[in-house]
């Protein structure tokens, strides 16, 4: 019997989306919002990515790139040299699919030659190039949405229907995707909470997650540590949301997300263990 559970082939490492699966975050930058400098070097990136299999992640993102608004760019030379060693090692030392954070073709290519499975761009392969790059290395790719560039999207972001215009533009992301040649099933995509929202932009988008599930493709969402969970928690420091960040991943969970890009991997496992207990009861029949 065939086993028809969804699942993505990240280079040849599966990730089953059978219930609702954790990436663990390893940011190889010195300023990331959520743990800027804490892994910056290549080898406290490997320590953490390693440590963070040990605390059960289904699969690791490696961002060399802060996407936080107000973010330096990195150029692409320094985006490799930061990201390709980090991969390459957690792509020998853990049986986990790995994914690279980056919206640049150059970093996609040399981070899938060094052994990642999967593409994660916050501008859905909106830059030049990132179409083609992404269909030619065959891997799955994560679609963002982002209202404008990192630098000024949290300057005045507005919307008629965010849920809707987040809709659209996914829809396009993905019929896009889909004539550059990326098959469907290689397919993720992600509203993109915090990438030109209001905090009532990310409470409407995690409100109807579900209705991303009409795309017909697996939702990713990345709430971790994120100011909205800082607003409503009244936690500063990012490091401090993981409580908050725990409940905003079990809430995507229960509104179909089936990838949840978080920092604090132990944690999200644990509810998410609780959670999968209940989902596994079988619920009497309606009379
Ligand atoms: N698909 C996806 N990718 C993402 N990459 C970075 C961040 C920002 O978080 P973080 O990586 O912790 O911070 P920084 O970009 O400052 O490194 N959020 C997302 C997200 O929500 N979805």
């Amino acid at each position: 019997m065939f086993d028809t559970t969804p699942q993505l082939d990240c280079a040849g490492r599966p990730l089953k989306l059978d219930r609702p699966r954790v990436v663990g975050i390893v940011n190889v930058t010195p300023d990331s919002f959520s743990d800027g400098g804490e892994h910056a070097t290549v080898d406290a990136a490997i320590a953490h990515g390693l440590k963070l299999a040990e605390e059960g992640a289904d699969a690791l993102d490696i961002g060399g790139e802060s996407t936080r608004p107000g973010a330096d760019e990195v150029s692409t030379d320094e985006e490799i040299a930061r990201v390709v060693p980090v991969i390459e090692r957690l792509a020998k030392e853990t049986s986990l699919p790995i994914g690279v954070d980056t919206s640049k073709p150059e970093v996609m290519r040399a981070a899938v030659a060094a052994g990642a499975g999967m593409i994660n761009d916050v501008y859905g392969l909106r830059r030049e190039g990132a179409l083609d790059a992404a269909a030619s290395l065959g891997v799955p790719v994560v679609l963002m949405h982002m209202l404008g560039e990192p630098r000024s999207m949290q300057d005045d972001p507005r919307y008629d229907d965010v849920v809707a215009d987040v809709h659209r533009f996914l829809a396009e992301r993905i019929f896009a995707a889909e004539m550059a040649g990326i098959a469907k099933k290689n397919i993720v995509v992600d509203p993109g909470f915090g990438f030109g929202k209001t905090r009532e932009h990310n409470l409407a988008l995690l409100a109807q997650l579900e209705r991303f599930g009409e795309l017909g493709v697996p939702v990713l969402a990345g709430l971790s540590r994120k100011r909205t969970i800082g607003d409503l928690t009244g936690r500063e420091a990012p490091r401090d949301r993981v409580f908050g960040s725990v409940a905003a991943a079990l809430i995507a969970a229960q509104r179909g997300a089936m990838l949840l890009r978080v920092h604090d991997v132990a944690a999200t496992i644990d509810a998410l263990k609780v959670w999968n207990a209940v989902a596994a009861v079988p619920m009497p029949r309606k009379a």
